[in-house]
């Protein structure tokens, strides 16, 4: 399986599980993130959503350039871009507080998935980026939206992107993207974390993550979410975009 999934004392983890690939996303781990999406607004017995990664290299390195390479015309990735993209906002707009406990680099689609988490809480020394315009192309889950409306100054976001670059632990706190830089224990950092929220009734967290749907209705989330995912479907076929993704798989082949 590519993915884990521990449900205990309400909170529920979602782990992303393929190591040997930095933890890419395929479509299997897609299908896996629309389970625990399902399972949270069906059920009562979800307190908190832990996002995060196996071993200590990467959070998510975003989709699976080996899989997704395969994708040529702008349909074919605007089919996969889509798909992701409507389950990253079904998990920005769940009832329950979501925590991205970044474990290790978290780049593309996988500073995406951060960036679409209510929290951050990063491993001091990790790096994370849109670095998507390194391929040639936008961020393409929605990822881009979520920062811009963030809160973190305008000047970061809009630089984030464009830098395309990787950030230090040290820098994402400074922006204001990480939430929170921890040591050692994650499992530490995460209770630390929510050790006052555990104390609130579940009704007064779905209550405040309501006021936060309701504003972004009010932005039009969705639809600029889906504008991000056309321009970035439109850039894929760009040569930019495929010879760098070919120049890294060769790397990798070698
Ligand atoms: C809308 C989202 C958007 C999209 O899907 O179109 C994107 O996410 S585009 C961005 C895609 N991601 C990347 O370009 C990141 C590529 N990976 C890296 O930069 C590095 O692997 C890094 C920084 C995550 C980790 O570096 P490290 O030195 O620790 O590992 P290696 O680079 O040696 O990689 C180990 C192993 O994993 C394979 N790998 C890593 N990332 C991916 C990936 N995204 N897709 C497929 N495979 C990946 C890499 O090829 C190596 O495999 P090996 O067989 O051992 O050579």
């Amino acid at each position: 399986m590519t993915y884990k999934i521990d449900l205990t004392d309400g909170v529920l983890t979602f782990t992303i599980d393929r190591e040997d690939k930095r933890n890419a996303i395929n479509d299997e781990v897609m299908n896996g993130f629309k389970e625990i999406v399902t399972y949270i607004n069906e059920h009562n017995d979800v307190r908190f959503l832990i996002i995060t990664g196996t071993g200590e290299k990467a959070f998510c390195s975003g989709g699976d350039l080996s899989e997704f390479h395969k994708l040529q015309t702008e349909q074919e990735a605007f089919g996969m871009l889509s798909k992701m993209g409507k389950i990253l906002y079904d998990i920005a707009t769940l009832p329950v507080p979501t925590i991205a406990l970044v474990n290790g680099a978290a780049v593309g689609g996988g500073c995406e998935i951060a960036t679409a988490c209510d929290f951050r809480l990063v491993k001091r020394g990790v790096k994370c980026g849109f670095i998507q315009g390194t391929l040639g192309i936008t961020s393409g889950w929605g990822g881009g939206t979520y920062l811009i409306e963030s809160g973190i100054k305008q000047d970061f976001a809009l630089k984030m992107l464009v830098d395309s670059s990787t950030y230090d632990s040290d820098k994402l706190l400074e922006i204001g993207w990480a939430t929170r830089v921890f040591e050692h224990s994650q499992e530490q950092a995460l209770e630390d974390f929510i050790v006052n929220m555990k104390k609130i009734h579940p009704s007064v967290h779905h209550a405040y993550k309501e006021m936060k749907l309701r504003s972004w209705k009010e932005k039009n989330m969705f639809e600029r979410v889906m504008e991000e995912i056309k321009l970035c479907a439109k850039l894929w076929e760009s040569d930019a975009h495929n010879e760098a993704v070919n120049n890294f798989l060769n790397k990798s082949n070698k």
